[in-house]
């Protein structure tokens, strides 16, 4: 389990607190979506659970123990992170190498380290680009080559900023199944987003920044159900939920084909 308990921030000494009192605990296996309006401290929150930034007050934990000091370079043997422009984060000159770069830096050699490389690579499905430049691959690309250098250390946890902004609807669907059988195999996936209709239809939980707190910690059900809730904090309502709201009964829709579902079974019985 991994915790922010209590934890306020600010980036400057005598500056304004960006998150107050916050908590939140993230078990295995969860999708967990991270939203809130521009600038509620959405990244500033995630930086803090991988060790980028260190809480003002307030402790972050995992399985029991006190990690607040630990930078983020100790806390990647469990913990992986992957920026808005995962360019940003790619120093190797191959795919191979950057995907190398940190298990070795964990210690594997040889044979284990090759098998890590491989299997990562294979994954997330960029062996074939193995021996490309990537800085120079499509955005998608990236990234996925920069969770392929996270799974290849084995972490339990892998935080995404913004992974679908920008992204054409094939990348997003391949990213979404891939996050999919990420959680399956057990690792919590955090999502940093704005996107209300894979808040609806993927994540198992979302959590709501708002005012510095947290506003809202619980299913995409519950935020999007009632008319006013989601929208107070500045979210859009996914199609597919204010379309469900419009039936008779105004059955949940948490995508466009619970949506027609829904439509047909009331359309079959008029
Ligand atoms: N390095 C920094 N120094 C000072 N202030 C910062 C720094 N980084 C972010 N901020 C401020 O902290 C606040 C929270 O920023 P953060 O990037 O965490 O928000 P966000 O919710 O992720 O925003 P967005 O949705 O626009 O990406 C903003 O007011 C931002 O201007």
């Amino acid at each position: 389990m991994l915790e922010l308990q209590n934890v306020s921030f600010r980036y400057t000494p005598r500056g304004n607190n960006i998150l107050s009192h916050f908590s939140a605990s993230f078990g295995e296996g969860e999708l967990v979506a991270v939203t809130g309006r521009n600038g509620s401290g959405k990244t500033t929150m995630t930086r803090i659970l991988v060790g980028l930034e260190k809480p003002s007050e307030g402790i972050v934990s995992y399985e029991g123990n006190d990690i607040s000091a630990e930078d983020a370079s100790a806390r990647s043997r469990f913990i992986g992170y992957v920026f808005q422009q995962p360019d940003r984060q790619m120093f190797m000159p191959t795919v191979r190498e950057e995907v190398a770069f940190g298990p070795r830096m964990q210690g594997l050699t040889g044979k284990e380290l090759d098998d890590a490389v491989e299997n990562a690579m294979r994954a997330v499905d960029v062996a074939e680009e193995a021996d490309r430049y990537p800085r120079s691959l499509p955005r998608g690309t990236q990234q996925r080559v920069a969770i392929a250098s996270a799974i290849a250390m084995n972490i339990r946890y892998l935080i995404l900023d913004e992974p679908t902004s920008g992204q054409d609807g094939n990348e997003k669907k391949r990213l979404i199944s891939l996050m999919n059988a990420l959680r399956k195999q057990g690792i919590t996936v955090i999502l940093v987003t704005h996107d209300m209709d894979i808040v609806a239809s993927d994540c198992s939980r979302v959590i709501v920044i708002a005012d510095h707190e947290k506003a809202y910690d619980g299913t995409p059900e519950n935020l999007f159900a009632s008319e006013g809730k989601a929208e107070q904090w500045g979210l859009a309502v996914p199609s597919s939920v204010a379309l469900g709201r419009a039936l008779p009964g105004s059955p949940y829709c948490k995508d466009m084909v619970s949506f027609c579902n829904a439509y047909m079974k009331l359309h079959g019985r008029e």
